[in-house]
């Protein structure tokens, strides 16, 4: 979670391809400068190098969802559904109207930062006959790890959707008019909403906290930092290039049992002050961890199984992530505690670089995990973007 990548970040860091604007034309960083855009008038483009939702900054609101084709459905009916879904996703980017199965829902709001981002599951390429393009990443599934506790049903699918927005109404309107659009294609497997923080929410650009209350996202990689681009995006199969890996997990967190642990407690396990997100080994929140660095009396300043410690690229063999995790909460559970925690997001070049080594240590010897149910479970090839004209996944669906 965090600001890492904020519009307004975005565009004063001139990154190419990663265009942002308000509705009516993409501004430059000059009109920016002159003032806050009005929230609801913020547009992010559909269309680029890479889809839209895993370079900008998070939205205050997130649905996710999977779909399942339809028995007969195929190659054909797939192609058809992503030229469908992505002419409709261009359409809400830009604040116009759905087109087919309008409802109205978010008819008197902009597109607010409206971002809909596309990934393939392993199960997709057996259903739509096309085992042959199946990514060498996706041949396996994700390993068991010590503790899953995964409901099958809310995990996996032959399609996902990340659908970010400002504006709940707006998250909601895209994903409903989307399932409309997919009758008989493809159904909804499993959804679930999420949420960040809201523009205008703190004085100045801040990275977001999580429902532990801790500053997360800062040790993100940024786009422009050196071997950025290799760590996030894949290189192949053809028609994968330029694009991703996203892994998915839905994250409860024991808030009971984490409220009752003292700050300092808190702090040791997570390696991080909870006031201002600084590395227990001094500095600032953006201060380099030192996790070398000793207290007075010779202990590790970064416990030896400090949550930053054991996720470190440098514990990992290097092992990167990009993480854009979103807040949930769903009410209570049948014990009367709350359904909430995580709904971890991490775009990554190839998962068994990313993802699987890390969680697999982390499992074992992170003192955060037991305060953690690991509940659902996903992992998906995401297409690079579509150019103007185009759809998500023509390369593979007519190459
Ligand atoms: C397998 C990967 C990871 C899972 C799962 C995960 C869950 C998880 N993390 C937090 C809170 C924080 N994580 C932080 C840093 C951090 N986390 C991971 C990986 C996973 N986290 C990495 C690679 C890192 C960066 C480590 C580093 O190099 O410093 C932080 C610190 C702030 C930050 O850098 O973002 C927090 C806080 C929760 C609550 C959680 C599951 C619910
Ligand atoms: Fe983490």
């Amino acid at each position: 979670m965090g600001e890492g990548f904020s519009r307004r970040t975005l565009l004063g860091s001139g990154a190419a391809g990663l265009a942002v604007g308000v509705a009516g034309g993409v501004l430059g960083s000059e009109a920016v400068a002159a003032g806050p855009e009005p929230l609801g008038r913020v547009t992010v483009p559909f269309h680029g190098a890479q889809q839209a939702g895993i370079l900008q900054g998070q939205q205050a609101r997130v649905q996710l969802a999977a779909f399942d084709l339809a028995a007969g459905t195929g190659r054909d009916g797939l192609r058809q559904l992503m030229k469908r879904w992505s002419g409709t996703a261009a359409r809400l980017a830009r604040g116009e109207s759905a087109g087919e199965h309008e409802n109205q829902i978010a008819l008197d709001a902009g597109p607010c930062a409206l971002t809909v981002t596309f990934g393939f599951g392993a199960s997709l390429f057996a259903e739509a006959g096309i085992t042959g393009q199946l990514p060498p990443a996706l041949a396996a599934p994700l390993p068991d790890f010590p503790g899953d506790a995964l409901d099958r049903a809310r995990s996996d699918g032959d399609l996902w959707v990340q659908i970010g927005a400002d504006d709940a109404l707006v998250a909601f309107h895209a994903l409903r008019v989307l399932q409309q659009q997919a009758a008989g294609l493809a159904a909804l497997r499993w959804q679930m909403a999420g949420f960040s923080r809201t523009p205008g929410a703190t004085d100045r650009p801040m990275t977001g906290r999580n429902l532990m209350g801790q500053v997360d996202g800062t040790n993100n990689p940024r786009p422009g930092q050196d071997g950025f681009a290799a760590k996030v995006f894949a290189d192949g199969p053809g028609w994968l290039a330029g694009g991703s890996y996203v892994v998915f997990r839905r994250i409860r967190m024991l808030l009971d049992n984490w409220e009752n642990l003292p700050t300092d407690r808190q702090e040791r396990v997570i390696g991080r002050r909870k006031s201002d997100g600084a590395p227990l080994s001094g500095g600032g929140e953006t201060t380099p961890a030192d996790l070398a660095g000793q207290n007075a009396d010779g202990t590790l300043a970064i416990p030896a199984d400090a949550h930053i410690r054991v996720a470190a690229p440098a514990s990992n063999g290097g092992a990167t992530m990009l993480r854009r995790g979103f807040s949930y909460q769903d009410g209570l559970l049948p014990d009367g505690s709350l359904d909430a925690g995580l709904l971890f997001i991490a775009f990554q070049a190839d998962p068994a670089r990313g993802f699987v080594p890390v969680q697999r240590k982390l499992a074992r010897a992170d003192s955060l995990s037991r305060f953690l149910r690991h509940e659902a479970s996903g992992l998906y090839a995401v297409p690079p973007g579509a150019p103007e004209g185009g759809y998500v996944g023509q390369a593979l669906l007519e190459g």
